[in-house]
């Protein structure tokens, strides 16, 4: 996989998908609904909230400007972002890069519900409109003792992880309930991937044989 940008098989293949993305997890989960990225292009962009901005407008707005940055560098090509927001009420997570940042997440979230809003954004081959859609997803989670906190910092699973946390490691065990779409906390909902990607394409989703 090259980044190269060129685009020859275009005209005789349809477009290619191009992720604007450096998430493992965000590639992972495009081929397991049939669209493996073609290429992965990291959006660099600066992903710090303005003042009293929403959560779910973040979301939304860091999606979209991710998928406008890569976008440039591949005309005719159908980009795909995505970008996780972890919000408790008002007040809008960081991703957890030392363990005390880590440990301020978990303990705002311990015996409570949050909400994480996933933006995934989609330019169109054509460039003529980017898609975008936002989820939101309900957790709650359990009350968390001091030991389950030091061994969840232990793991550094947290690390990078929007809010201190990865609901498909370990964490899962202190989740008591989610409402809304798994793949979003993870990293893009897929229901509204799949749709957006399906219309920008022009082609059915190849599944991956089990
Ligand atoms: C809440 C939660 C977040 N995350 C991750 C997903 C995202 O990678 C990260 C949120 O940061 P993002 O800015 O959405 O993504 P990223 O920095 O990893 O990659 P890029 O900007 O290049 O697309 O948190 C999980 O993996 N599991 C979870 O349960």
């Amino acid at each position: 996989m090259s980044e190269t940008g060129s685009n020859d098989t275009q005209s005789k293949a349809g477009p290619r998908l191009i992720l604007a993305s450096g998430s493992a997890r965000r590639r992972a989960l495009l081929t397991q609904i049939g669209y493996p990225p073609d290429e992965i292009h990291p959006a660099d962009i600066d992903e710090t909230p303005r003042e009293d901005e929403l959560p779910r407008l973040l979301a939304g707005r860091l999606a979209e400007e991710k998928a406008m940055v890569v976008a440039d560098r591949y005309p005719g090509d159908v980009v795909v972002s995505g970008d996780t927001v972890v919000a408790a009420g008002r007040r809008i997570l960081p991703k957890a890069e030392t363990r005390d940042e880590a440990a301020t997440c978990l303990s705002l979230l311990s015996g409570r519900s949050h909400r994480v809003y996933t933006g995934m954004a989609c330019a169109g081959a054509n460039r003529e409109k980017i898609r975008t859609r936002i989820v939101e997803t309900r957790v709650k989670v359990k009350t968390l003792s001091h030991t389950e906190i030091d061994l969840y910092l232990d793991s550094h699973q947290w690390s990078g992880k929007a809010g201190g946390y990865a609901i498909q490691g370990a964490f899962a065990a202190f989740i008591i309930q989610i409402v809304g779409s798994y793949s979003g906390v993870v990293g893009l909902p897929l229901y509204e991937t799949a749709n957006l990607l399906r219309d920008a394409l022009g082609r059915a989703p190849a599944f991956p044989a089990d």
